[in-house]
């Protein structure tokens, strides 16, 4: 099943009317607060018999007691051709002032109920109603899918733009509620239009028996002194002008029926399931005599509009992701096929490049997204470029396309599978493979075997491009430039530099962004949040493509560092040294989730090269709980290039980073290179490793290939392995 497009045109639609629903369902829940707050409950144990009396000895005219959910006692009565509704104090039976629904009160009821337009009103509500579920039940499948599987569900980090992230969290917060709330809805409209019966019992046919004995005084009725007030729904006093009325107590357990002159229990029905259950429905629904849940609904009737506009701003920027094909060939007239798995959309941006190239060498090239896979008679050759997401799955539109693919018959046309992911991630390219293994196992033929790409790598997807040319026996020119998110401007606020070395200068820089307020943030132009580990895309002037850099600091620290080798004829190395403070440059941020810390009190240990220190440095700086961080870093020479030095000692004084392991390598007695140090610290490495520790690696491939290996050998004794600890989510590179 498609949820997506369900979900989204469900939510555009009647969640504009939701809207209404959930905004006059955040007033109506304040009014069970108040009546909580206002009343004047009864004294436990109370007998019914005495709160009558003593209501009695007050007000003429008695017609009906009440017991209001929130415990407040109302005495509605007819004296002096006037009818009166009366809060009274059930100690003394005084009365506290006039009982009314405010007219505000009223018309918001009304507006909730049925949009001021009574039954075909009521109907359309209980559509809205209908339509919050499946929304309800749409997202949270959806947010499964994207955290990788129901046991993400309640702790996966929902990342994103900031109206994405709000969708999920508050959707994460109030799905329970949301969807109580629609049901209780759903319920309460069923047994308002006869489709349920919310009582099924009938009263019986009674009467008081006829006599010259006068009517007992309410106070002596065995029935009602035997009964408690506390469970209380009202009290029908018998008509004055109708000598066969009877006295009529409704209560939680049932209604009783009493004789007017004998006081003798005429009939007594114990009360139905069918009401017990309507009566939960209906407190569960509207809060009352549940002022704390109250509370929760109204907080869930706040959240409606915040869904609306952040769902709003989603489906806007998903449209603006994917780029505009100006060719597009009509599937059934299309001699090449590109269909698209992606969830950011980056990998459009890849599609769009293949099918320009292939459109330029004059073929007729139709790209859809994955769920729309199918082979017609004029297609030759077929593309499937696939982003990976979750755990190894697809992204959520293309959820279904697998068993699509399968479920069809292979034809003799060659389909190549492309796939778009992250080492980080232990399943790299996982659905990509899924659907690779699919499609030869059914045995489609191919024009180029299974290729991942790693972190959206242009040159990759060049290299890629040159052997299809070969394949294809024709020239191609696979265009592509990555598309440049929306950018923002930072200023250099310092610089600290450092001698480096043979490699040439590296330099700290320390930058800072202007606030760009919520309405921007809301629309992703402003500032995005980012973490330590995180990367920063910086766009150097002259050049379309975006460099990336770790971040040794996240948002919470108010300003963003990064640490830059100057590259011989590095264009944005070269660019960035160039800074001075004041300077200003355009940058944006791209989400590294596979590698950085969770929040946790497990140990965690460092281990970098150069300047592969500041992410580390940057986990370090949020450790402001201190959880147990041990960092082992290699360098060449402590005067050169011991980046972030000052600060990591201190860093250690505070108890923000627990140990520190160096290893110099250009100095005598320096300790060799870092996997050395490893290696002098195994025992310490195993105890970390079997306490459940989280491993982060940053720096050169050669560096990391070494510490992986000297790992290896350190963890053997515990039966574990590099490749285990990153199966577990353990164990995470950022190589460059
Ligand atoms: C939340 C999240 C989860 C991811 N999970 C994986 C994964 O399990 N395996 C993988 O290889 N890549 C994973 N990636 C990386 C993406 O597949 C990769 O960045 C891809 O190029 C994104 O393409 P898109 O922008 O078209 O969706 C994940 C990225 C994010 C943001």
């Amino acid at each position: 099943m498609q949820w997506r497009p369900i979900h989204r045109w469900l939510g555009l639609l009647a969640g504009a009317l939701a809207l209404v629903i959930g905004v006059t369902g955040l007033i109506l829940a304040f009014f069970p607060v108040r009546d909580t707050w206002r009343a004047v409950p009864a004294e436990p144990g109370l007998p019914v018999a005495v709160l009558a009396q003593r209501a009695t000895e007050r007000i003429a005219g008695i017609e009906e007691i009440r017991r209001l959910p929130s415990g407040e006692i109302v005495v509605y009565s007819f004296d002096g051709g006037q009818a009166r509704a009366s809060r009274i104090d059930p100690a003394n039976g005084q009365v506290l002032g006039d009982y009314q629904a405010s007219a505000v009160e009223r018309w918001v009821r009304n507006l909730h109920r049925s949009f001021m337009l009574d039954d075909p009103g009521r109907l359309v509500a209980a559509g809205v109603a209908l339509a919050m579920l499946l929304l309800t039940f749409s997202g949270i499948l959806m947010l499964a899918r994207r955290l990788g599987g129901w046991r993400h569900l309640a702790s996966g980090r929902i990342r994103g733009t900031p109206a994405q992230r709000i969708h999920g969290i508050s959707g994460r917060i109030l799905a329970l509620v949301l969807a109580l709330s629609s049901l209780t809805a759903l319920y309460m409209s069923a047994t308002t239009f006869s489709l349920i019966q919310a009582d099924s019992a009938t009263d019986p046919d009674v009467m008081s028996v006829p006599g010259d004995q006068p009517d007992r005084t309410v106070g002596s009725l065995p029935l009602l002194r035997a009964l408690s007030t506390d469970g209380l729904r009202k009290l029908s006093f018998p008509a004055a002008d109708d000598p066969e009325d009877v006295w009529h107590v409704v209560t939680d357990a049932g209604d009783g029926w009493i004789d007017r002159r004998s006081g003798h229990v005429l009939s007594w029905q114990p009360a139905s399931t069918a009401r017990a259950f309507y009566d939960w429905v209906y407190a569960l629904h509207t809060g009352q005599g549940l002022w704390a849940w109250a509370l929760v609904l109204g907080l869930a009737g706040l959240c409606l509009p915040v869904f609306w506009v952040s769902g709003f701003l989603i489906w806007r920027q998903g449209r603006a992701r994917v780029p505009r094909l100006a060719d597009n060939s009509p599937a059934r007239r299309a001699d090449t096929l590109i269909f698209v798995a992606s969830e950011g959309g980056t990998t459009w941006g890849f599609a769009k490049a293949l099918h320009d190239a292939l459109a330029r060498n004059g073929h007729r090239v139709h790209t859809a997204p994955l769920e729309q896979f199918q082979v017609t008679e004029s297609v030759r050759q077929v593309f499937i470029l696939a982003a990976t997401y979750g755990d190894g799955q697809a992204p959520a539109h293309a959820a279904r396309a697998l068993d699509r693919i399968v479920g069809q018959k292979a034809g003799g046309v060659p389909v190549s599978v492309l796939g778009f992911g992250d080492r980080q991630f232990p399943a790299f390219c996982g659905y990509a493979e899924a659907l690779d293994r699919a499609l030869r196992t059914a045995g489609w033929p191919l024009t180029m075997p299974l290729e991942c790409i790693h972190q959206q790598s242009a040159q990759q997807f060049a290299r890629w491009g040159a052997a299809l040319s070969e394949a294809l026996g024709e020239t191609l020119t696979l265009e592509y430039v990555p598309r440049v998110p929306e950018t923002f401007t930072l200023e250099l606020a310092e610089r600290q530099d450092y001698a480096g070395g043979p490699a040439g200068p590296a330099a700290i820089l320390r930058l800072r962004w202007r606030d760009s307020g919520l309405l921007a943030r809301l629309l992703g132009r402003g500032m995005p949040r980012f973490r330590a580990g995180d990367l920063v895309g910086i766009v150097p002037p002259g050049s379309p493509v975006p460099r990336y850099y770790s971040l040794a600091s996240g948002f919470r620290d108010g300003f963003l560092e990064i640490c830059v080798r100057r590259m011989p004829d590095g264009v944005c190395s070269g660019f960035l040294h160039g800074l001075k403070p004041g300077d200003r440059i355009q940058a944006f941020i791209k989400p590294n989730p596979g590698f950085t810390l969770e929040t946790s009190r497990r140990p965690v240990v460092l281990i970098g090269a150069g300047t592969g220190v500041a992410p580390l440095a940057g986990f370090i700086r949020g450790n402001v709980r201190k959880a147990p961080m041990f960092l082992y870093f290699g360098a060449r020479n402590p005067d050169e290039d011991f980046y972030f030095g000052a600060v990591i000692r201190r860093w250690l004084e505070e108890g923000r980073l627990t140990a520190l392991r160096t290893a110099f390598s250009r100095i005598k007695d320096g300790g060799g290179y870092v996997q050395d140090a490893l290696r002098r610290d195994a025992d310490r490495l195993r105890t970390l490793v079997s306490k459940g520790a989280v491993l982060r690696i940053c720096g050169s491939r050669p560096m990391a290939t070494g510490v992986a290996e000297a790992l290896n050998e350190i963890l053997g004794p515990l039966g574990l392995d590099v490749r285990r600890l990153r199966e577990r989510g353990r164990y995470a590179e950022d190589i460059f």
